[in-house]
């Protein structure tokens, strides 16, 4: 018992050491310079021993001030696990030399290690929102905190794993098919192609369950006119933009299906792409008949979305319903790069969804959640 309480003192005292320092946000810049002009692995490693631990150690703090009946359901607390795991793992290699190249083959492996490990941390999560729903029940204030807890853990998350993804694809074995990319950052992205993606895939999703889905009408405006409007490109990372829009449509057309089912005709989707100055701007437009404005700002709530949902997959066809946590995500992937999803909707007429990004490298910074006394003190409130 001695040694395991020695132990855990010793991993609490790393874990309070790497928790004392910010995340340092990385610029849409600073990722393509660094992967263009011939990326040093050796760099890139001593940079990711040093952050990914500050990192998780950062989000880790937080998971420990949850409330004690979260923390102690089966599935936070193998969340909790794995992040203890891949803490310990990253921090092996503290003092490596970085000079060594078949310690840096090993930690890049390692790294795919981990992110396999946490694959399925969001389903997990939200499995284990579902026992403290059935176990002890969820009060408003448990579920702001809640809420707030998940907003943080899974932007942290999606960080960490965009760091791990551009080390493993610059540097990994399976060298990248597109040699355009850049990690998994796109230097050229057309928008409308993700765009089109999306639709296609929302669309056969959608003619799956409903036998039926709207067309889309897609327009363009390039606010500059240096280049023709239908080629609006962005820096950009095309899966995150895929995640978002593909969110979207499902929603959209879930709504207009559901709006309309007695109707031969459904109404066309819209999405306007607009280039301005600071923005890339992706407007989405539907007539599935809105939802009330006192509803809205519960599309964004993880526990709200848990409640069973009218679209399960009983029929075996693929959901357009997931655990709901599509629209939390997908605003959070928008606001990653300091862009946004907002929802407008007019309850009798229809929805349109807003997707702002920032055009310019340079002003796009990761928003990185931080542990600090402001945040402890929102799992301490009990107003
Ligand atoms: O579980 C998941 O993963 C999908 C979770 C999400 O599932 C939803 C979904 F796809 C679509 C809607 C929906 C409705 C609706 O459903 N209106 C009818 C009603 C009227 C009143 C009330 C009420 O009073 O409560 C509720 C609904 N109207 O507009 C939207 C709508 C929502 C979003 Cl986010 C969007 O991007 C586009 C849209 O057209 C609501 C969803 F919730």
């Amino acid at each position: 018992m001695r040694f395991s309480r020695r132990l855990f003192q010793h991993f609490r005292q790393y874990l309070d050491h790497y928790s004392q320092y910010n995340p340092s946000p990385l610029s849409m810049k600073q990722f393509i310079d660094f992967g263009s002009q011939n990326a040093c692995e050796k760099t890139s490693f001593e940079f990711l021993r040093k952050e990914l631990p500050v990192r998780l150690a950062n989000i880790m703090k937080e998971i420990n001030l949850l409330p004690d009946n979260l923390l102690q359901m089966p599935s936070v607390a193998m969340v909790q696990g794995w992040y203890q795991l891949s803490f310990k793992e990253i921090l092996a290699y503290e003092h490596a030399d970085p000079d060594d190249a078949e310690m840096l083959e090993n930690f890049t492996e390692r790294l795919v290690k981990i992110r396999n490990r946490h694959t399925n941390v969001v389903e997990t999560m939200a499995q284990g929102v579902i026992e403290l729903k059935e176990s002890h029940g969820i009060d408003s204030n448990t579920e702001t905190r809640i809420q707030y807890f998940l907003d943080r853990f899974y932007m942290s998350r999606i960080s960490i794993r965009m760091l791990i993804n551009q080390h493993t694809l610059l540097f990994g074995s399976q060298l990248s098919q597109n040699t355009r990319h850049i990690g998994c950052i796109d230097p050229n992205c057309v928008v409308i192609d993700v765009v089109k993606d999306s639709y296609e895939n929302a669309k056969f999703l959608c003619d799956q369950y409903y036998l039926t889905a709207p067309e889309v009408k897609i327009t363009s405006l390039n606010a500059t006119a240096e280049e023709k409007a239908e080629q609006i490109r962005m820096v950009y990372v095309p899966s995150h933009l895929y995640h978002i829009l593909f969110e979207l449509f499902k929603n959209a057309m879930r709504a207009v299906v559901e709006f309309h089912n007695e109707d031969v005709e459904l109404p066309h989707l819209e999405v306007m792409i607009t280039k301005g100055v600071e923005d890339v701007s992706i407007k989405m437009s539907d007539k599935g008949g809105g939802i009330p404005r006192s509803k809205s700002e519960m599309l964004f709530h993880y526990m709200y979305s848990t409640a069973p949902q009218p679209m399960r997959s009983d029929n075996g066809s693929a959901p357009l319903a997931g655990y709901g946590y599509g629209l939390p995500l997908s605003r959070l992937y928008a606001r990653y790069f300091h862009g946004d999803l907002i929802l407008s909707s007019v309850e009798g007429c229809g929805t349109d969804a807003f997707i702002y990004l920032k055009l310019f490298p340079s002003e796009a910074n990761e928003l990185l959640p931080v542990y600090n006394t402001t945040a402890s003190k929102m799992y301490h409130s009990d107003t």
